[in-house]
Formats: C-alpha cells, sequence, structure tokens
C-alpha cells in the first residue's frame, strides 16, 4: 500500500531540529572550553530574560510553536519516507494546524490594520499630487501595521509568509493528507485513515491510487462508516447542509435559523478568502513603480473575484449559484412560518443577484398578489446589497484591465492568470495567421482586441475550448464544452421528443445518409409554430433559440471574423438505428463531406449547386451520450480519419465549412444520438428566414401570455381573498396545506442533503 518504498528514502534520519543542533555543536568545539563555560552560564541567564519578553511566549503564557506549517510538513514526509508512523501523524497532523493558524493570522493583521489605518480622508486633496501622496502614506501605514501585526502576533508567522509557493500549492491541493492516510492506517487507526483519504479525494477526484485505499479501509473489519468525515469541511458549508435538511424534513424554523447563520458564515469566509488575496504573487518583471503596483494589484483582484467560485465547492462538488440559493430556501422558509416581508427581502437579494431568474420572478409575482405585501418590501438585504457592489466594482475594473492592457509584442503588462481558453485562441490566432486564408478563400482579417472579448465572454458563458486547431489535426476546426447545462440538454431532448419528426428538414427523407438509420429533425420555424398551437413547451423552444445564438456568437468571437455571421440554417436532429439494424456496421451515420461544397471521389469538392455553398461555418452542439456510436469525425479523405469527438451534453464542435473540414458522424449502433447543427453564412442574403419567423411567433407569445396572466392576476387575487387570506395562511398549522392553496410559490430546486448523501454514496459504493 506505501505509495513510496520505505527503503528508498533518505537515509538521513536526523530531523531538522536535531540538524541545527549538530551544526550549532560543530562552531562550538572550536572555542576554548572555559570561554564556552562562561557564554553558556551568560547565555541561560539572557536566554531566559529573552523567553520570557519574547512573542514566541504567548499570552495565556503557553510556549508557541517553534516551527512553521512548512517546517512541520517537511518533517512529517521525512518521517513518512523513514517509516516513522507515528512522528508523521504528529508532525503532520501540526503543520495542518499550523497552517490554519498561519492563514488566519494573516487575515487577522490585514483585517485590523485595514479597519485601523486604511482611512482615505476624502474631499481634502488640493490637486492630484496630494492626493496620490495621501494614497501612498496610507498604504505606507498600512504596511507598518501588518508588519508590526505579524510580529506581534508571532513571528513565525513571518516566516511562514515567505514559505515557498510550492509547498503552499501542497496545502491548497490537500497533499498532506495524501501522507497522512498512510501513517493512520500503519497506526491502525483506520477512521482516520479512511477520512484522511476521502479529504484528500475530494480535492483531487482522479487520484486512482487513493480510491483504491479509500475502498481498502472501507472494507477493512471494524470500520464504522458513519465516522467518515471530511476533514476540511468549513463552517458555512455545513450549516448550509445542515439547513438543507431541515428543508427537506419541512422544518422551516430551523431552515431560517439555520440558514442565516450559514449567511453570517458565508460572509465571514468570504472575507477571510479576499484578505489572503492579499499575499505575494510572483515576482513582477516590472520595474516601473505604477506598473508594479497595477501588476500586483490586478493579480489580487483577479483572485478575489473568484472567492465566490471557490466558496462554492463543497464537498469538492461545484454547487451554481451558491449564494444566491441561500436567499431562495430563506424565501421559501420564512413564508412558511408567516415572515412574509423577510420572504420578499430574500426574494429581491436573490433577484439582485441574479436578475433574470424566471423561477424567482414568479416567486415576486405570487408575493406581489398577496394582499399585505407592499412593494417596498422588496428591498434586496443590506449584506447582499454590499456583496453585490464589491463584485459589480471589482468585475468592472478588471474587464477594463482586461480589455485595455493589451500589447502585441512580448505583452509587457503580465497576465498571469491567463486560462486555456486565451490560449487556445491565440495558438490558433498563430496557427490560422500562417496559412493565412483557409480554403474557404476567406481572408480572416483579425482585430486586435478579440482575444480579451472572447476571453471575457467565453468565461461568464462558463465555456471551455477543449480541443483546438493541433489536437485535431486541421485548421479552422475546435471543439468546446460547456454550451448546456445537464437540466437544458435534458430540456431539449424532450423537445425534440415532442417535435421531431422523422425526416422533418431532410425534404422528407427519413433516412437521407444510410438506410440503417432514421433522422428527426425539428426546425426553428416549426418549434415556434408548435410552441405556438400549445404542443411545445415555450420556455424551451426559446432555449433553442438562445443556445444557438451562443454557439454563434462563439463561433464568431473563435475564429476572429471581422464581418458578422448570420445563421443560414438551423436545425435540432436526433437519428437512431432502424429496428434489425445489423450490430457491426461498415457505413457511417453521416458519410465524409464537407458542409457547403460537393465532394467527388477524387477529393475535389465542387463549390456548386446543390453543395449549400453561401455556408461559411459550421457548428454542432451535442445534447446526450446515452447510445453506441455516433462520434463526430474529422476526416482528411473519406478514408482517413483525423480526429474523433464524442458527443456529449453541451460540447460544440464548430469547424469552416469548406473542403479544408470534411467530417461525418460514425454509424450510430443503439439509443438515439440528439443534436443541434448550424449552419452559417457571412452573406446576408442567405439569412435563415425560418429563424426570424420563429422570433416574431415567439415574440407575440411571449407579449401575449404576459397580457392574459396580468389578466387572470385580478381573478387569482380575488380567487385568493376568496380561498384563504394571508393571515390564515400564518396562522395555518398544517403547512402543506397553506403550499397547495398557494399552489404558485416555486420552492428551491434540491435538498442538500439528498444531494450530498448521494454524492457521498456515488464517491463511497460506486465510484471505488
Ligand atoms: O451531427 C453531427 O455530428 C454532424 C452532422 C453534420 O455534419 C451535418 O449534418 O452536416
Ligand atoms: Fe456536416
Amino acid at each position: 500500500m506505501s505509495k513510496v518504498n520505505a527503503n528508498s528514502s533518505t537515509s538521513n534520519n536526523t530531523s531538522i531540529g536535531t540538524r541545527r543542533v549538530i551544526i550549532w555543536l560543530k562552531y562550538l568545539n572550536k572555542w576554548n572550553i572555559e570561554v564556552i563555560m562562561s557564554f553558556w552560564v551568560m547565555s541561560c541567564v539572557l536566554l531566559f530574560f529573552i523567553f520570557i519578553s519574547s512573542p514566541v511566549y504567548s499570552v495565556s503564557g503557553s510556549p508557541k510553536t517553534e516551527l512553521t506549517y512548512a517546517d512541520y510538513y517537511e518533517a512529517g514526509v521525512e518521517a513518512y519516507l523513514d517509516n516513522r508512523w507515528k512522528e508523521c501523524i504528529n508532525f503532520l497532523e501540526k503543520s495542518l494546524k499550523e497552517y490554519s493558524l498561519h492563514r488566519s493570522a494573516l487575515v487577522e493583521c490585514r483585517k485590523s490594520c485595514r479597519k485601523k489605518d486604511f482611512v482615505l480622508r476624502s474631499g481634502v486633496y488640493h490637486d492630484r499630487g496630494t492626493m496620490f501622496m495621501a494614497f501612498y502614506e496610507e498604504i505606507i501605514k498600512n504596511a507598518l501595521c501588518i508588519m508590526k501585526c505579524y510580529h506581534r502576533s508571532n513571528s513565525l508567522y513571518v516566516r511562514s509568509v515567505a514559505v515557498a509557493k510550492e509547498t503552499e500549492q501542497n496545502f491548497e491541493n490537500k497533499m498532506p493528507y495524501d501522507y497522512l492516510q498512510l501513517c493512520y492506517f500503519k497506526e491502525e487507526h483506520i477512521e482516520k485513515a479512511a477520512s484522511a483519504a476521502y479529504t484528500y479525494l475530494l480535492h483531487n477526484k482522479d487520484q486512482e491510487v487513493m480510491k483504491n485505499n479509500l475502498k481498502y479501509y472501507l472494507e477493512l473489519p471494524g470500520m464504522d462508516v458513519t465516522k467518515l468525515n471530511y476533514l476540511e469541511a468549513k463552517e458555512y458549508q455545513e450549516l448550509y447542509i445542515k439547513a438543507g435538511n431541515k428543508y427537506s424534513e419541512g422544518n422551516y424554523g430551523a431552515v431560517v435559523e439555520l440558514m442565516e447563520q450559514a449567511l453570517i458564515e458565508y460572509q465571514k469566509a468570504l472575507e477571510e478568502c479576499r484578505f489572503l488575496c492579499e499575499g505575494a504573487i510572483e515576482s513582477s518583471p516590472e520595474t516601473e513603480l505604477v506598473l508594479s503596483i497595477a501588476n500586483f494589484f490586478t493579480s489580487s483582484l483577479r483572485c478575489k473575484v473568484d472567492c465566490p467560485d471557490k466558496l462554492s465547492v463543497i464537498y469538492g462538488e461545484k454547487n451554481e449559484d451558491f449564494l444566491p440559493s441561500h436567499y431562495h430556501y430563506l424565501q421559501f422558509a420564512y413564508f412558511h412560518i408567516g415572515k412574509v416581508r423577510k420572504a420578499c427581502e430574500a426574494v429581491a437579494s436573490y433577484l439582485l443577484l441574479m436578475p433574470e431568474d424566471p423561477i424567482m420572478i414568479e416567486n415576486k409575482v405570487f408575493y406581489s398578489k398577496l394582499n399585505e405585501v407592499q412593494e417596498e418590501w422588496f428591498a434586496p438585504r443590506q449584506e447582499t446589497v454590499n456583496i453585490y457592489h464589491e463584485q459589480e466594482r471589482e468585475r468592472s475594473l478588471l474587464q477594463f484591465i482586461e480589455n485595455e492592457f493589451i500589447f502585441q509584442d512580448g505583452d509587457s503588462f503580465q497576465n498571469e492568470s491567463r486560462d486555456e481558453v486565451q490560449n487556445a485562441v491565440e495558438n490558433m490566432q498563430t496557427d490560422s495567421n500562417s496559412t493565412n486564408t483557409g480554403s474557404t478563400g476567406m481572408k480572416k482579417e483579425h482585430h486586435k482586441r478579440s482575444a480579451q472579448e472572447i476571453q471575457f465572454w467565453t468565461e461568464s458563458n462558463k465555456i471551455q475550448v477543449i480541443l483546438q486547431e493541433k489536437d485535431l489535426n486541421g485548421t479552422l476546426r475546435f471543439a468546446a464544452d460547456g454550451l448546456l447545462t445537464n437540466e437544458q440538454c435534458e430540456k431539449l431532448v424532450i423537445l425534440a421528443n415532442e417535435g421531431a419528426v422523422n425526416g422533418d428538414g431532410y425534404n422528407g427523407k427519413q433516412s437521407p445518409h444510410t438506410e440503417f438509420e432514421m433522422f428527426e429533425g425539428l426546425t426553428v420555424g416549426r418549434a415556434a409554430v408548435l410552441a405556438n398551437n400549445g404542443e411545445l413547451d415555450v420556455e424551451t423552444v426559446i432555449l433553442l433559440l438562445n443556445v444557438s445564438e451562443k454557439a454563434r456568437r462563439f463561433v464568431e468571437m473563435y475564429f476572429k471574423l471581422e464581418s458578422s455571421l448570420y445563421f443560414a440554417y438551423t436545425h435540432l436532429v436526433c437519428r437512431r438505428p432502424v429496428p434489425d439494424s445489423p450490430e457491426k456496421r461498415k457505413d457511417l451515420s453521416h458519410p465524409v463531406h464537407a458542409d457547403n461544397c460537393v465532394l467527388l471521389t477524387d477529393g475535389r469538392c465542387l463549390k456548386e449547386r446543390p453543395a449549400y455553398t453561401w455556408r461559411d461555418y459550421s457548428a454542432i452542439v451535442y445534447l446526450n451520450d446515452d447510445f453506441d456510436g455516433g462520434e463526430f469525425i474529422f476526416a482528411k479523405d473519406k478514408e482517413t480519419v483525423q480526429a474523433k469527438i464524442q458527443p456529449t451534453c453541451g460540447r460544440m464542435v464548430g469547424f469552416s465549412a469548406g473542403v479544408e473540414n470534411l467530417h461525418g458522424v460514425e454509424a450510430v449502433t443503439r439509443g438515439r444520438r440528439c443534436a443541434l447543427g448550424m449552419w452559417y453564412t457571412l452573406d446576408s442574403k442567405h439569412k435563415e428566414g425560418d429563424r426570424d419567423f420563429a422570433e416574431q411567433v415567439l415574440h407575440k407569445l411571449v407579449v401575449r401570455t404576459s397580457e392574459e396572466e396580468n389578466q387572470g392576476e385580478k381573478t387569482k387575487i380575488h380567487f385568493d381573498d376568496d380561498k384563504k387570506s394571508p393571515k390564515n395562511q400564518q396562522n395555518n398549522e398544517n403547512e402543506d396545506n397553506v403550499f397547495t392553496s398557494t399552489n404558485h410559490l416555486n420552492p428551491p430546486p434540491v435538498t442538500q442533503e439528498r444531494k450530498q448523501d448521494k454524492r457521498r454514496d456515488q464517491q463511497i459504493h460506486e465510484d471505488l
């Protein structure tokens, strides 16, 4: 089980402390013995005074540690390598404790100094020079305060600040648990070993060795699975989960209490995360004062803006819209305990963070209809307003930085956290520059700002480029993930179930590409008509249009097109094997082809009818993966595959539509493969008329529905009055009845308990 062979470890068993003593003794040996003796006596006296007055002696009188968390870590790892299991446990547990103390001390100092010294007085500056001077004065005072604070709290913290980035990274990645689990196991602390392994795994999901370890520990006799703990759980997370549990039990009083506490703890955690972003960055290459400051500040800003995302990972799993979800639970729970005003505030807080959320908009309508509710009750809570404004300000500054600091030759303004998308785009840029024009014959003009725009837009739309030209062995092609959530994919597949018909979009041909498969299609125009007739869900049809628009924008930006890219055709297509089709097939579901020319057997591709010669770019967004076969292929010619892409929910493949991007689809041998195909043109003459039509139909439909709802609202208010006054609702003891009678309030989506339990079960019983 040992991940490192004990004998391969360092032969030097001497601990760090011992080594230091040996070094001192070496020097002492050179001295005369009398001198040494008198020096020793004097030193003892001196040391005693230093000791009692030293900050290393804490206020409570108990001696503080003498090693930093990094020292303990190093010692722990050494012990691990030497099979000294007890010491390994001792040192690593201490390293974790010290690490946490170190971080708290940093936060405490930064926080107290910010409050005390960082007070810029506005309105007293005669000119910009004075203002700058005042600003730097505050910075200097702040720096002094922080340094004093570090020294006061414990000089070790100062040393810890300078710990190598690598060690810090190890702690971020929860490496100590990697060693600890084995040391615990060797000392027969099975439950602790399992918990350490579990904790490590939650942060390092793909670690097969650790999965096996955990499985092994869990199967050991005497292991009590209920004692399996996540050792890095934070207060705000525990409270949130507990509140979720109370929600599933229907105990709304407890939900309110726990969720309110969770919010307080969340704010503390957020503040802590933000203060921790004010640490060191890799040394800046800048020599200019202002550039260095700007560089440093930007790095810290980026880190701060990421804090909500970091905090939303609970038990290793990201909870989307984590902060808003607190208010979702709260509005529901407050309503159920009769505190409607509080419920309205929670609704407003949620909407401040997520203004377009249709569920909460509906809830607001629901509350507005209650007799006692007044418009001013929908005021967001103060803490939400603060968080929101802070984030907005920071995001917009960051956006400004991203947009403006663009230098072509060896960007002097370091941009440390350039993400993969941007790099991908830049690599792609270089590649396509060298080809200059694609075989489509279109010259690609690149304007300088696009990389930043793409990064921003892509990030905010949570799209990640997963494969680019060089991975796909060709030009003007990419694959990206994140276009749709699972829930959205499911909705679109249902839309296809309900609306797609055989042969639609293929001139009525049910098997246009292979006799072994059937094709069902749904065009946007027909989808809109069906929505209008009440046969399809309107929101899902809007989603269909929206996701295709998102894909179009991404393609336009990714390929840095200077002129607009228009839809030429949009088609939701599902394909499946016909009954009794052979299991082993040689044919393709869609033979190798180009989207804008007719591919001849000699490899030439004629840009003439019946090809859709105006199509310039294509993209396909996939909706599911519960089928066999059906891989998308890029091909050099009819025989030679260059790359394969496995369809899955939210994945998109995009490429230029010419002969440079021959492609096809492998046979689908089981199940039903659904995808949203899009073909784009640079020529506005070939714009998809069906789309304009669909948009008009949907627009009218939405306006009509909201008008009808408004009329209905009056009746509903009357209806509610008759049925039950809000007072009665509050006094009603049977809360379920209250809920049924006011059917229009949307509850929060998933209880955390179930989610966590499911994840835990999966982790422990299935994954392993
Ligand atoms: O569904 C796919 O993956 C590709 C379809 C395609 O290439 C087409 O319809 O032109
Ligand atoms: Fe195609």
